[in-house]
């Protein structure tokens, strides 16, 4: 551990990928952190690891279940003396009307004895900053981002403050970039001031890293804090000047790959189609579609499954994809309903991965949120170390694995992160 024997840093993450990109910036920031799978149901070991990132799936479930999972990861979390909590969710604040940002959140400062958190979802490297509590994508505002579309959360409202005010009995209040610019000290103040009208939630402006460093000095001593990635890379040098953090060389230090390379996507976002193409146009032979409509009537998983055996005995790059694009996708759901014509999808990929991961793939990158979650839970993964970085938000694991000497290294992409080559790019890094 970082100094003493408690873990710094707290977090839990509403999905596996937001997981990974918080674990991925908090190493960035100097801290040597892993990401647990759920909440862990035994002890385990945390030498030397300064932050634990618990990444839940409750973004888009019942607001009860999420409620209840993230208590659940606290009372662990503080049972491993975590100084600071911190809430993660996605950068483009995804949630409804009914939750679950808000109920979790009130949840956690309830439970932390806590009055007062802040909401800071930038992540200004991949384009999402937040300018009066409005939360832009590039140059959209969220709701004109193609996230008003979602099929989960659609965000129809880029006013964060009103947003968030629709999820919560409590007052929602804004720290926006003029005080930001006039420092940490001014910005705590106005915290402080906000705390004394009883502003539980404030909404925090970020255009870039800068203010991030500026909020990240503010809360430190905040039992809560909730956010996207982008403030987690700002914390660690808060944690360092209150001397709660060693200077750590080498914190995202894995052991040396080994096995073949596997690339499985299932995920449709526009970052993915674009990757899976560029793939395709270096390895013309070395793609294989899958499509619900073809898993449904049956056979077409096992003709995936000869085909990578044979690619691989060749050594040779692999991509096994459902990934479609919107028409395509859109006529699988008609035929067989949105949730079957995922879960068909979910399902062969993970069976694909445990299969083949048997046979000796090593090196597996993952594209999809959903997807990960589906292959990392089959392959009964219960912790990852967190690497380096192949693009901002995603980084190489490494995970232990019954049955395989060496650790098994995965890359879990969020569907809209990475750069255009990301697919072939990824394995070079890890090289
Ligand atoms: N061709 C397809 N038709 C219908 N659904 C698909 C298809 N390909 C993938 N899916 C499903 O779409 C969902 C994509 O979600 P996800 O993996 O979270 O990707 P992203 O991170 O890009 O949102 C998954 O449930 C996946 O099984
Ligand atoms: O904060 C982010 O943007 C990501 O960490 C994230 O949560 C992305 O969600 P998915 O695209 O659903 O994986």
């Amino acid at each position: 551990m970082g100094m003493g024997s408690r873990i710094v840093l707290g977090a839990i993450a509403d999905d596996f990928t937001g997981a990974t990109d918080l674990a991925n910036n908090l190493v960035r920031g100097g801290m040597r952190c892993l990401q647990v799978i759920g909440v862990p149901r035994e002890d385990i070991d945390l030498t030397h690891i300064d932050a634990v990132v618990v990444a839940l799936k409750s973004r888009s479930c019942p607001v009860d279940e999420a409620v209840a999972d993230s208590l659940a990861a606290l009372d662990w979390l503080r049972r491993q003396g975590a100084r600071q909590v911190f809430f993660k969710y996605c950068s483009t604040f995804d949630s409804t009307d009914q939750g679950n940002i808000g109920p979790v959140a009130d949840a956690l400062l309830d439970a932390l004895g806590a009055s007062q958190t802040v909401m800071v979802p930038a992540f200004p490297v991949n384009g999402r900053t937040v300018y009066q509590g409005h939360l832009f994508v590039g140059d959209r505002l969220l709701n004109d981002s193609g996230m008003q579309d979602h099929p989960l959360n659609p965000m129809r409202d880029a006013d964060l403050v009103r947003v968030l005010s629709r999820q919560t009995p409590h007052k929602v209040g804004l720290a926006n970039h003029a005080l930001l610019a006039q420092g940490a000290d001014a910005t705590r103040r106005h915290l402080s001031a906000l705390a004394d009208k009883k502003v539980r939630h404030v909404i925090c402006d970020s255009l870039d890293e800068k203010d991030l460093d500026v909020l990240a000095e503010a809360t430190v001593l905040m039992p809560l804090v909730t956010g996207g990635s982008g403030l987690g890379q700002a914390l660690p040098a808060q944690y360092r000047a209150h001397g709660w953090l060693d200077t750590i060389n080498e914190p995202g230090r894995l052991s040396p790959a080994t096995g073949s390379a596997l690339v499985l996507s299932g995920s449709c976002s526009r970052a993915t189609l674009a990757q899976v193409e560029d793939f395709l146009a270096k390895h013309p032979d070395g793609g294989f579609a899958l499509d619900p409509l073809a898993l449904a009537e049956g056979g077409q998983q096992e003709k995936a499954l000869a085909f990578a055996r044979q690619r691989l005995s060749q050594q040779a790059p692999l991509l096994i994809y459902a990934s479609a694009v919107p028409e395509k996708v859109n006529a699988a759901q008609q035929a067989l309903g949105v949730a079957r014509a995922g879960a068909l999808v979910e399902e062969a990929l993970s069976q694909l991965a445990v299969t083949l991961v048997k046979e000796g793939v090593g090196r597996l990158l993952v594209a999809g949120g959903e997807t990960s979650g589906a292959v990392v839970s089959a392959l009964g993964i219960t912790a990852l170390h967190i690497g380096e970085q192949i693009d901002p938000g995603v980084p190489w694991t490494q995970a232990p694995l019954s049955g395989r000497e060496a650790p098994l290294s995965m890359a879990l992409k969020s569907g809209n992160f990475g750069g255009v080559d990301f697919f072939t790019r990824a394995f070079e890094v890890l090289a």
